[in-house]
């Protein structure tokens, strides 16, 4: 039985009074909450802020973007190596926005995913489908060229050393969640093909979904069979709501 996950993704937002206030609320509000994981991805800035205030609790901490190389003349880029130096648990591979702001395809993904996993973390790799792509119909399409790019580039074995986030586009930062049972059939889609190379790997991955996530919908999607928890945006700055997303997938 997979356990769930719930992951805080602050994207470009935080700063240090306003951090400290919701990690600190964050921790007591999930302390009695065992059954669950709960993460933060934060700005690479507050990484060190939140190793500090993370340590010895049971809330995990993560970036939001790692580089594909290891070191060198690579201006602004934070490698791996870096991220593990400040306790970091996961980092955020392709997600939509890295996709579509800064020209990251499906190759770029693939080596970043690579890199965060032999510097020994955890990726959360991020998949999904515009809102044109859906009316075109071409949602499995587009999430299996997602997917299948970086099956064959690390293996299928790597991937049970990951996360995957199912996070339609249109879903994203707008108020429109994709209903509990258009997520579930595409989680579905994803967990057979990955099963098509190993039922084992795509029995114990966690497949989270994405996408306006908040806690008056958290509780249904969570019951979903294939929907292991939630990679959660503008609802993981708000404290009461974080918690109580937190708490839906605890049940
Ligand atoms: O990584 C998180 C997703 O982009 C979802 O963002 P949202 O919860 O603000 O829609």
């Amino acid at each position: 039985m997979r356990s769930k996950l719930v992951a805080g993704n602050w994207k470009m937002h935080g700063g240090m009074v306003q951090n400290r206030d919701l990690l600190g609320a964050i921790v007591a509000g999930t302390a009695a909450l065992h059954k669950a994981g709960f993460a933060v991805c934060v700005p690479y800035p507050y990484l060190y802020q939140a190793q500090t205030l993370l340590r010895d609790t049971h809330i995990q901490w993560g970036a939001q973007n790692v580089s594909q190389h290891d070191k060198g003349a690579y201006t602004g880029e934070v490698s791996a190596a870096m991220l593990m130096d400040f306790g970091c648990h996961y980092v955020i591979a392709g997600h939509s926005e890295r996709r579509a702001l800064y020209g990251e395809d499906s190759h770029t993904v693939a080596l970043k995913f690579k890199a965060a996993q032999v510097a020994g973390l955890i990726p959360i790799l991020c998949v999904g489908e515009t809102l044109d792509q859906r009316e075109a119909a071409i949602t499995e399409k587009v999430v299996a060229e997602q997917l299948d790019t970086i099956i064959e580039s690390v293996g299928i074995n790597a991937l049970a050393k990951s996360v995957l986030a199912y996070e339609p586009v249109w879903a994203i930062g707008t108020g429109k969640t994709a209903t509990p049972g258009q997520a579930q059939e595409v989680h579905a889609f994803i967990r057979d093909r990955i099963a098509a190379h190993s039922p084992e790997v795509a029995a114990g991955l966690k497949i989270l979904y994405g996408g306006s996530v908040k806690a008056n919908n958290a509780e249904e999607l969570f019951a979903m069979p294939d929907i292991d928890g939630g990679l959660i945006g503008g609802a993981s700055l708000v404290a009461d709501e974080f918690i109580a997303i937190c708490r839906a997938a605890n049940n």
